[in-house]
């Protein structure tokens, strides 16, 4: 396998007395679609927090694009390429689709317009937020106002601002939660349009986007990774079909 961008080796955290990541091996290849699932309180978004890095891990090694990003903080990491969306984006809903894009953008490229005119400076800051949305199929909506995008569409628009980061690894924390029928299978199309462009970390409930998504799913129980590999071998597995999936889902 090609070098992994992300790679976790005995990451631990626990909260008092409470083990919630135990000894936690993963890796994530370029390209790569890997899905984290687990029941309620198995300790997922307490992984991606520690990740993304606004949780320090107790023990062991991150290392990311072939450093060690253990001990940096988030913006560091965010800077590298780490990319987080969901559960903590902040789109500003009086700001139209495109403009919170633009404000992405613009956050990453910092200064590196400051030769550009203003007119000049907002139209290639517009054309990078609309090729975001482009992505997300979201480009008829640009003039919208956030606050007014059905729920799936603000989804997107996350995953919009995220991806205007041009980020390396996107960390995505159950993007279909709170979704209905539709549109959760819009979002399921549009993960699949990004597969094998960026690496992702999928943690996510929904079974049938994990198992139609995923290249390999590492099942977490009790903070431990007790299967990982490819979704056939992980929906044969005894130990998640009878801690996790049940006869039903498996
Ligand atoms: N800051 C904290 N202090 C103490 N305990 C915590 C803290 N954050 C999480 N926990 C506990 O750690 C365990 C794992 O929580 P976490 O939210 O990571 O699980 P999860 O797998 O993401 O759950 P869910 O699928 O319900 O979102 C839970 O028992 C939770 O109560």
């Amino acid at each position: 396998m090609a070098e992994p961008i992300l790679g976790l080796s005995g990451v631990s955290k626990r909260f008092g007395a409470l083990v919630v990541s135990d000894d936690v091996s993963l890796t994530v290849a370029p390209g790569e679609l890997h899905a984290l699932i687990g029941p309620n309180g198995a300790g997922k978004t307490t992984l991606i927090h520690q990740i993304a890095g606004s949780l320090a891990s107790d023990a062991g090694r991150i290392g990311f694009c072939g450093r060690d990003i253990t001990a940096l903080p988030m913006h560091e990491r965010a800077r590298l390429g780490l990319a987080r969306s969901f559960q903590i984006t902040s789109v500003v809903p009086g700001f139209s689709a495109l403009e919170n894009v633009a404000l992405a953008v613009q956050a990453r490229s910092g200064s590196s317009f400051r030769f550009f005119g203003n007119a000049a400076r907002e139209a290639a800051l517009n054309a990078q937020a609309l090729e975001a949305l482009e992505t997300v199929a979201l480009a008829a909506r640009a003039d919208v106002p956030a606050g007014l995008l059905s729920h799936g569409e603000k989804r997107a628009l996350e995953l919009a601002i995220a991806l205007a980061m041009r980020p390396k690894l996107l960390l995505l924390d159950e993007p279909m939660a709170g979704t209905g029928r539709e549109e959760s299978l819009k979002l399921v199309a549009l993960l699949a349009s990004l597969k094998g462009r960026y690496a992702i970390l999928l943690v996510e409930h929904d079974m049938h986007a994990v198992f139609s998504l995923a290249d390999r799913i590492s099942v977490l129980i009790y903070g431990r990774i007790v299967a990982s590999g490819a979704p056939d071998a992980v929906r044969a597995d005894p130990t998640v079909r009878a801690a996790y999936l049940g006869e039903e889902a498996a």
